[in-house]
C-alpha cells in the first residue's frame, strides 16, 4: 500500500489507530476454544467489531509462532480475511527480523509475498546490507526499530557513541539507505518526550508507536511531541483492546474501546487543521 492511501484512511475515519493482534490462547474468553480455529475466531471477531476505527492490525508473529503449524495457519487465515474484506486497511508484521542479506530476502518474500503484509518491523542493528532487501519491495514499508517502549531501551539505544545516542545513529544512517523513503520508524510511546528531537532528523516518516494502554504510555504526550501535517503516526494498542472484556461481550468491549481511543484521536487531528 502506498502510504498517499494510508494518509486518506487516517483522514477518512479521523483515526491513527493500529488495533495489535496479539491473540493469547489463555486471555481469550473459554467458549471460543470450542471453535476448530479459535486464533481466527476471536482476530474475525475483533476485526469485525474494530475496523471502522482503526487503519492499521498488527498481528505480533510471536503470538502466532508460539502455537507452531497450527498457530501459522490462523496467521494465514487472519491476513487472507483482512485482505479480502478490509483490503483499505494497512498491515504490520510484527516480526522484528533482520538477517545477513540473502537471509534477509527470504524473510521479506515470506511477509511481503506469502502472507501478503503492507509492512513489517525489522530490528537495524545487522546494519544495510540487512535492511536494503526489505526495501526493494514496492509498495511495502519496513519499520525500523529505533527508540522501543521497554525498559531495556536505556541498555543500548540511548548510549552515546562519539556523541550520538545509538537511536539518533540509526535514524540517521538508515536515511541513506538505497529506497529510504520506503522505511518508518518503531518510537515507544512510553519514550514521548524523545520524538521532538526524533522528528528533527526523520520529519516526514511515518512512526509505528507501541505502548499506549497497557505500557502506561500517552496518546496526548505522542501527538504533540511526534504529530506531523500528514500525522505520521500509528499508535498501537493490543492488550487494551483485546482484553478490554475477556467476557462473552469480549468484541462489544473491544469496540468500546477503539471507539474511545478514536475520539481523542479526532481531537488531536483537529489541531493540525487549525
Ligand atoms: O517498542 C516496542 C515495539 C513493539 N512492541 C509491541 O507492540 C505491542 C504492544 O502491546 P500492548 O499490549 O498494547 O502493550 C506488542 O505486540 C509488543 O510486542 C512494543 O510494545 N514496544
Amino acid at each position: 500500500m502506498e502510504i498517499t492511501k494510508l494518509i486518506e484512511q487516517i483522514s477518512q475515519k479521523k483515526s491513527f489507530l493500529c488495533v495489535g493482534l496479539d491473540t493469547d490462547l489463555e486471555k481469550i474468553p473459554k467458549h471460543l476454544l470450542q471453535e476448530e480455529d479459535p486464533i481466527f475466531a476471536f482476530n474475525k471477531a475483533i476485526i469485525d467489531a474494530t475496523h471502522p476505527f482503526c487503519v492499521a492490525y498488527k498481528p505480533n508473529i510471536a503470538f502466532y509462532e508460539a502455537y507452531g503449524l497450527q498457530g501459522w495457519n490462523s496467521l494465514e487465515r487472519t491476513m487472507a480475511y483482512l485482505n479480502e474484506k478490509y483490503p483499505e486497511i494497512f498491515t504490520i508484521a510484527d516480526a522484528k527480523r533482520g538477517d545477513i542479506g540473502n537471509t534477509s530476502t527470504r524473510y521479506a518474500k515470506a511477509f511481503f509475498e506469502a502472507l501478503s503484509f503492507d509492512s513489517i518491523t525489522i530490528a537495524p542493528y545487522m546494519g544495510k546490507d540487512s535492511v536494503e532487501p526489505f526495501l526493494e519491495f514496492e509498495g511495502k514499508h519496513t519499520i525500523l526499530l529505533a527508540l522501543t517502549s521497554n525498559e531495556g531501551a536505556f541498555d543500548f539505544q540511548t548510549k552515546e557513541i562519539e556523541g550520538v545516542e545509538l537511536y539518533k545513529e540509526v535514524l540517521k544512517v538508515s536515511k541513506t539507505y538505497k529506497n529510504a523513503e520506503r522505511l518508518m520508524y518503531v518510537v515507544g510511546a512510553t519514550k514521548a518526550t524523545y520524538l521532538k528531537e526524533i522528528r528533527e532528523i526523520v520529519p516526514e516518516s511515518f512512526l509505528l508507536v507501541p505502548g499506549v494502554g497497557a505500557q502506561g504510555g500517552s496518546l496526548q504526550e505522542v501527538c504533540a511531541y511526534g504529530m506531523t501535517k500528514n500525522v505520521g503516526l500509528l499508535v498501537n494498542s493490543s492488550r487494551g483492546i483485546l482484553y478490554a472484556s475477556t467476557g462473552d461481550d469480549f468484541a462489544e468491549a473491544a469496540t468500546k474501546e477503539a471507539q474511545k481511543i478514536q475520539a481523542e484521536m479526532e481531537i488531536q487531528l483537529e489541531k493540525i487543521h487549525n
